[in-house]
């Protein structure tokens, strides 16, 4: 399986038609595969309508809920008490409700360190995937699942930081954020990243207008990085949709 070339834009009403699209697509990719699925989250404000819509029939009785994985991008290096952790807030909004436990896999921040933690993950992702390494025809995720930060960051994968450029590990530790919450963080790096079927962006908000403007204009920026094996999909809102996509 080779890299797609190509990003998809689908502009889309507004956040309600967005999250339901993506509930569409997520439910799709899980359908189009008859054995264990693996898909990785996103944190942030973006995705909290689709975990809730997932979470809500007729989403919620479709899922074969015993046989999909979920794992998360990235994390703030915060207990899973604190409401800025990144998978605490999927947990609430759909995964407690409707998840075996063992399906769920959080990358833990008891650790002494977010290395530690990163360390762990990986060895977790790479039991799950049975392989050391990535092999381009099997890919590690089913779905990744991305928003943009305003200074175009995917995970926790910021621009001129190291853990952009990582080509090896699957996940690192980024010691400090220079975006709110600034808090060091754990993030999957882009070979893990792009390693899946489909990307899909979920980007909502007039807020969200400039940075991507400037990740399609071609601006290399970790959101211009991120590039499935199959399709990378780009729901966008009405408000956030730059200039030369509004029709
Ligand atoms: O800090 C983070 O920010 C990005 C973007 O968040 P959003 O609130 O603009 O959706 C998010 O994708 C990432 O998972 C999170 O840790």
């Amino acid at each position: 399986m080779a890299a797609g070339d190509q990003r998809k834009v689908i502009p889309v009403a507004d956040p309600a038609a967005l999250a339901q699209i993506a509930a569409d697509r997520v439910l799709a990719r899980i359908s189009a595969n008859s054995g264990r699925v693996a898909i990785c989250l996103t944190g942030g404000s973006s995705p909290t309508k689709l975990y809730r819509l997932l979470a809500t029939d007729p989403y919620r009785s479709r899922i074969p809920w015993h046989r999909v994985h979920w794992f998360i991008g990235d994390e703030r290096f915060v207990p899973a008490s604190d409401p800025r952790n990144n998978m605490a807030m999927a947990r609430r909004t759909f995964l407690d409700a409707c998840a075996p436990a063992a399906n769920v896999h959080p990358i833990a921040t008891d650790t002494a360190d977010p290395e530690q933690s990163a360390h762990a993950y990986e060895r977790e992702l790479k039991s799950f995937y049975g392989a050391e390494n990535l092999d381009p025809a099997r890919p590690l995720f089913e779905m990744v699942l991305l928003g943009v930060g305003p200074d175009g960051h995917i995970a926790s994968l910021f621009p001129e930081y190291p853990a952009i450029k990582e080509a090896t590990r699957w996940v690192v530790g980024v010691p400090e954020a220079h975006v709110e919450p600034f808090v060091p963080r754990v993030s999957l790096t882009l070979p893990a990243l792009n390693s899946c079927r489909e990307i899909l962006f979920e980007i909502a908000g007039a807020e969200k207008r400039a940075i991507l403007t400037r990740v399609f204009d071609g601006e290399n920026l970790p959101a211009s990085r991120a590039r499935a094996m199959g399709e990378t999909i780009w729901l966008v809102d009405q408000a956030a949709l730059p200039e030369d996509f509004r029709g």
